[in-house]
């Protein structure tokens, strides 16, 4: 399968990868997402970013065609939720779950290979192929893991088996790539080697897209191409990385006063209100 296959019912029409227009998100009464409106095109790297509670994960499920909304749309490849098998859509998207749920000491490689038919352990009836295999060793290494391809799940620290889920949701050649927080928990090596991995991925296929989730924007690669910032279930501001990782936006968003610099293509934050005299 390559980036560019269809989905297998019917051809993917041209445009934007995903589109959301005015959508809410309503559970047990209560507003998790109000007014969301978004396009993603090929290409396009956005972080999704916003304080606890914010309602980043709750939109991630709907880019992911996890859940629905409750009122607006959203195409996802093309296809409207309500109107399509999502477990279907769901097969051409690659969605890191952070909380992985393997149990069984597969190696790096064999844990990469399981993405090839989305399962946990890997699948008896299908048995991948040599361009599978090879395929596998690209992104090992993509992701800066052939050093410990053979290493066994249970010892992988939390940043190995981080990247070893990037390369495993990369496996059916997804055009979209979605992260909840990729870099939460790794220490300051584990998260560098990430971003870079990161970077690379997006400049060999540079037709992917994706959307990272974060509350740090210290955790964003420099290839990040475009923001969207939340707040209460709102957006803030959404569009170029440039236009809207503004001191000013980024204050509104966290409800604090914080500056933001931009040194060498990566973001800093710190607060713009010390406390401590002379500060
Ligand atoms: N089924 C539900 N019913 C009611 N409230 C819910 C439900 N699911 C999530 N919430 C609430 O919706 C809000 C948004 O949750 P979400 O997980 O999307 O936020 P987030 O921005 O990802 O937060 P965090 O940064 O803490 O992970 C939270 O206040 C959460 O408690």
């Amino acid at each position: 399968m390559s980036t560019s296959d269809p989905l297998p019912t019917d051809p993917l029409p041209t445009g934007p990868l995903l589109r959301t227009r005015d959508v809410e998100v309503v559970r047990n009464g209560r507003h998790l997402l109000r007014g969301i409106t978004l396009a993603i095109e090929p290409g396009e790297h956005w972080a999704l970013l916003g304080p606890n509670g914010a309602g980043k994960s709750t939109l991630l499920g709907l880019l992911g065609a996890v859940s629905h909304p409750t009122r607006g749309e959203v195409d996802v490849l093309g296809r409207r939720l309500g109107r399509v098998d999502i477990r279907e859509l769901r097969a051409h998207l690659g969605h890191v779950n952070p909380r992985h749920p393997l149990r069984s000491p597969l190696t790096v490689r064999e844990v990469v290979l399981t993405g090839l038919a989305n399962t946990i352990e890997p699948d008896l009836y299908r048995k991948p192929g040599p361009e599978a295999f090879e395929r596998a060793e690209r992104l090992i290494e993509t992701l800066g893991m052939t050093a410990v391809a053979e290493s066994l799940w249970p010892t992988l620290s939390q940043g190995e088996r981080g990247r070893a889920l990037i390369a495993r949701a990369l496996m059916p050649s997804p055009r979209l790539l979605l992260m909840d927080e990729p870099a939460t928990g790794l220490d300051l090596t584990a998260r560098e080697l990430l971003l870079d991995s990161l970077d690379l991925l997006r400049h060999q296929h540079p037709e992917l897209a994706s959307v990272l989730v974060t509350h740090h924007l210290e955790e964003l690669p420099e290839s990040t191409t475009h923001a969207l910032l939340l707040r209460e279930g709102e957006c803030v501001a959404a569009g170029p990385v440039d236009e809207v990782m503004t001191t000013e936006l980024i204050s509104a968003c966290f409800d604090h006063p914080i500056r933001i610099s931009r040194h060498e293509g990566r973001w800093t934050a710190r607060t713009a209100a010390r406390r401590v005299p002379g500060a």
